[in-house]
């Protein structure tokens, strides 16, 4: 059976707003209304579960969310794509046994007991150790694109996805914020990965020997002094695994991969050196994802993240975040990402021309659960201060 994706995911839907979609009548305390029907439905819905957002708000489905198609499944931005069949040559093992990544036209289910848990890359990844930190002895789904594994569960081909979201030397990974944005899932968990990375080769060489690495670019910007050191190019992939798999399947002696060892077991590579990232504390941030919302509750540590625009003005920023610090709740993280549908303004004709700046997404992140009396009041108190804003999710500390 074919999975009508477009369909299959409004049912399901909670809550879900596009702050700047095109068409939308967005202004200060409201959440987004949108051109399309079917708002107070899904308002109606997400009130049931929030119970937070003044009587006239409207909430409205993702505008560009398109119907999915085999083209709109196509992976897209990848640099080097690992082989999806690995000859043996005889210099690592039979890679054929490793599940095949998932593609979006996958519309098999299972029917086994144990979670199915999708992440990006294949196996031997960092983030299906994350996975398999998150949820041990659950079935770990890899699939070759993030935008793959935010699908696979609203497809329900799995469970969860666990994705990286936040690198202590690399910084953010805006890839996954803008597709938080893009998708209709809730974050019920986070995981933190120490990642020590090393430098993988062909058995027998020596890493003088290197000319060229292949790593995910984060992983290359996790390793660039020792990189630098030894002179070596490098060369983006898809992810760390997936380059040891290159690797491996290339026979190039002068070819190596920044990944970790266990992919130096499962594709029959040497590591030539340990550790080689710059900063020894190297940690990963990894969301969990899943379809529906964990409710909070007030017994233990709750982190809260949403995302909200801003009229221009000064101080409004400013203001939005005193919202937090006047009922003493922290902020943990916040990020700010231009806006993809509008991201200039043009503020100022007077001077010079035209100033244009960008209009941004601001995310945070804040050490409060919605079930706190405190939380639901900086809340009530930012939507009056906002453009817009979505509650993307509650997750435990
Ligand atoms: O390529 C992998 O192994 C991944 O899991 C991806 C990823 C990332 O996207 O940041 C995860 C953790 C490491 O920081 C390096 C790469």
């Amino acid at each position: 059976m074919a999975l009508r994706a477009a369909e299959s995911i409004w049912v399901g839907a909670q809550f879900n707003s596009r702050p700047d979609s095109p068409g939308s009548h967005a202004r200060p305390g409201l959440i987004a209304v949108g051109r399309d029907s079917g708002p107070d439905r899904l308002f109606r819905k997400w009130q049931c579960r929030w119970a937070l957002v003044p009587a006239q708000t409207s909430v409205t489905p993702v505008d560009d969310e398109k119907p999915l198609t085999p083209e709109a499944a196509k992976p897209v931005g990848a640099t080097i794509h690992g082989p999806k069949e690995i000859v043996s040559k005889g210099f690592h093992r039979d890679l054929n046994f490793l599940p095949r990544p998932l593609s979006v036209t996958d519309d098999s289910s299972d029917d086994g007991t144990k979670v199915r848990v999708a992440y990006q890359g294949i196996p031997g990844a960092y983030s299906e150790a994350a996975a398999l930190k998150a949820y041990p002895g659950s079935e770990t789904v890899p699939c070759d694109q993030f935008e793959v594994a935010f699908k696979a569960v609203e497809l329900w081909l799995v469970d969860k996805a666990v994705l990286p979201i936040e690198n202590s030397v690399g910084g953010s990974i805006h890839r996954n914020y803008d597709l938080l944005l893009r998708h209709r899932l809730h974050i019920v968990g986070e995981i933190q990965l120490e990642v020590n990375h090393c430098l993988l080769a062909l058995p027998g060489v020596r890493k003088e020997e290197l000319k060229r690495v292949l790593s995910h670019p984060q992983a290359l910007a996790q390793c660039e002094m020792t990189l630098s050191n030894l002179n070596i190019t490098r060369v983006n992939a898809d992810d760390t695994a997936g380059a040891a798999q290159i690797v491996a399947a290339s026979g190039q002696r002068d070819t190596g991969a920044v990944a970790s060892a266990r992919a130096a077991e499962i594709y029959g590579l040497d590591i030539v050196a340990k550790n080689v990232q710059d900063d020894a504390n190297n940690i990963t941030r990894f969301l969990i994802l899943a379809r529906e919302p964990i409710i909070a509750g007030n017994n233990k540590p709750y982190r809260t993240s949403i995302v909200f625009t801003l009229e221009e003005g000064p101080g409004v920023l400013f203001k939005a975040l005193a919202v937090f610090a006047m009922r003493g709740i922290s902020l943990t993280k916040i990020e700010s990402r231009p806006q993809r549908k509008r991201p200039m303004r043009v503020v100022d004709g007077s001077n010079n021309g035209s100033a244009k700046y960008f209009d941004y997404l601001f995310y945070i992140d804040f050490a409060a659960s919605m079930a706190e009396p405190r939380a639901q009041r900086a809340l009530g108190n930012l939507e009056a201060r906002v453009l817009s804003h979505h509650l993307f999710h509650l997750h435990e500390n």
